[in-house]
């Protein structure tokens, strides 16, 4: 699948007590004492928190979009200002903004429910990422779910990694697109599904 993550064939089960030791290990390393008060649960935290962080990786597409209803409807749907929140796979920090998701139906009209769109974005989302990956991932994952005649993915965020730490530039704003089907096509579907993001309609 194009843009497809590498990842391990079978993903192995969550291990909560591998990562509570290597969180240990890393209070350890900054010159942290692990046993005191505040951080003694720290470890065991942050596996729950990884747990959901990154629950995608055993999560496929097929999950996320479970329904499809057969409407008479072949024109344009797009779901935008989807709230993204994901891991930059180079320092394990957030990145975090908007996804607009759309595709145009088959010609059996053939779409699923618009929540399903926000969970698939979640199913990719929830993994060590780099937003380019994230954007095709969902892009890609959409056509050959739902087979759409194209799939517009447009994911606007800023890199914690930017911002709190390295090159410090808060604000900055990363803008990644994937177009497949109609919309690398037809500049005028493109055109106007990128006139429904930016909101000049
Ligand atoms: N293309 C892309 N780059 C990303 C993404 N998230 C983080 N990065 C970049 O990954 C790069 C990693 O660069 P390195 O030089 O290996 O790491 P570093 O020394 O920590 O880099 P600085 O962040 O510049 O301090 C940085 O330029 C980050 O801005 C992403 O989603 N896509
Ligand atoms: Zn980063």
């Amino acid at each position: 699948m194009e843009g497809e993550a590498k990842l391990l064939e079978e993903p192995p089960g969550f291990d909560h007590a591998r990562i509570e030791k290597a969180v240990r290990e890393i209070l350890i390393g900054i010159g942290e004492d692990p046993d005191r008060d505040g951080l003694r649960e720290t470890p065991a935290r942050v596996a729950r928190a990884y747990a959901e962080q990154f629950a995608g990786l055993r999560q496929t597409p097929e999950d996320a979009l479970t329904t499809v209803f057969d409407a008479d409807h072949e024109e344009m749907v797009l779901v935008k200002d989807i709230e993204v929140y994901s891991v930059c796979e180079h320092h394990l920090v957030p990145f975090h903004g908007v996804a607009h998701v759309g595709y145009t139906p088959n010609k059996k009209g053939q779409i699923t429910g618009l929540s399903k769109l926000a969970r698939l974005v979640d199913v990719y989302a929830r993994r060590p990422q780099v937003q380019e990956r994230l954007t095709s991932q969902v892009a890609d994952a959409l056509m050959s779910v739902l087979e759409p005649r194209g799939a517009i993915v447009v994911i606007e965020a800023e890199h914690l990694c930017m911002t709190m730490r390295g090159v410090r530039k808060p604000g900055a704003k990363t803008v990644t697109s994937a177009v497949r089907g109609d919309f690398r096509d037809h500049a005028e579907t493109r055109a106007e599904a990128m006139s429904l993001i930016l909101g000049r309609y």
